[in-house]
């Protein structure tokens, strides 16, 4: 689904009364099906975009639409990961997934098969029953992944999803990511600090700069589609390299380019 960001402002009161502009005139379009990974400096905005995208914090100024439909709250159209990964700990793992169809009304037997499937496309088919205390860091963000995916969204947000994990797992859930995306078609919105992470996985870099944040960069990558067929080597590639010293020059000037 595409996903508009038209003039986005969003300004948060302070305690002396005033206004602090921590967003300004975001335009950004995204066409369906596309991984838009947005990397910028710490409190630069890239958060609060993706919180207003999912309708958690109504826009200042500017609007929000996703194909035909304005945003003016939260939907099952956009699915949200975090850094953190919320889970119920006295839910186990499939029960933790199917919690919004369980709100939904949605029958037991139902919400369980979706449940599994959803599990099965984050590589965790087999594993409902599992207590949330039996998951590694890796297979907890699975279970949030899975969470998101359940009720099908069209869009999904990711907030440095892959934030708090260690190296390995890490790049373990950056494939992850790909697959899923790759299987579902899903259009996708990537917030990370790591700019190899942006590389890997974006078919298209979006930076942010500057207080209040602003749009300083915007170009298409080819590396996650070129991973999906021959895997990490693509971070070996002269290419790889070439984009991500080029990229982080941008990215340190902040500068528009
Ligand atoms: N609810 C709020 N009230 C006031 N200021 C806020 C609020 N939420 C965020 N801010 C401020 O807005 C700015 C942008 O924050 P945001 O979390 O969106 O940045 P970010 O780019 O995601 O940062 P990080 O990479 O560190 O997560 C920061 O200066 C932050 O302190």
């Amino acid at each position: 689904m595409k996903l508009t960001i038209h003039q986005l402002g969003v300004h948060f009161p302070q305690p002396d009364g005033s206004e602090a502009p921590v967003l300004d005139g975001i335009d950004l379009a995204i066409p369906a099906g596309e991984l838009v990974v947005l990397l910028g400096a710490s409190g630069c905005g890239k958060s609060t975009l993706l919180n207003a995208i999912a309708g958690f914090l109504p826009p200042t100024e500017g609007e929000i639409w996703v194909e035909q439909r304005r945003v003016s709250g939260p939907g099952i159209d956009r699915g949200v990961v975090l850094q953190t990964d919320a889970l119920f700990p006295w839910l186990n793992a499939r029960d933790n997934v199917a919690f919004g169809l369980r709100l939904r009304s949605i029958p037991l037997q139902e919400r369980h098969n979706r449940a599994e499937e959803a599990l099965a496309l984050v590589g965790l088919a087999g594993k409902g029953d599992h207590a949330t205390w039996q998951l590694s860091g890796g297979q907890r963000q699975r279970v949030s992944l899975a969470r998101a995916l359940i009720a099908d969204p069209d869009i999904l947000l990711m907030d440095e999803p892959l934030g708090a994990l260690d190296a390995m797992t890490r790049e373990q859930m950056q494939d992850l990511v790909l697959e899923v995306w790759q299987r579902t078609g899903k259009t996708i919105l990537f917030v990370t600090h790591g700019l190899d992470e942006a590389l890997y996985l974006g078919t298209r870099l979006v930076v942010l700069a500057g207080k209040p944040g602003r749009i300083v960069h915007d170009e298409p990558l080819a590396f996650g589609r070129h991973a999906l067929e021959i895997g990490s080597k693509v971070k070996s590639l002269p290419a790889f390299a070439a984009a991500r010293e080029r990229l982080r020059a941008v990215i340190f000037a902040g500068a528009p380019t």
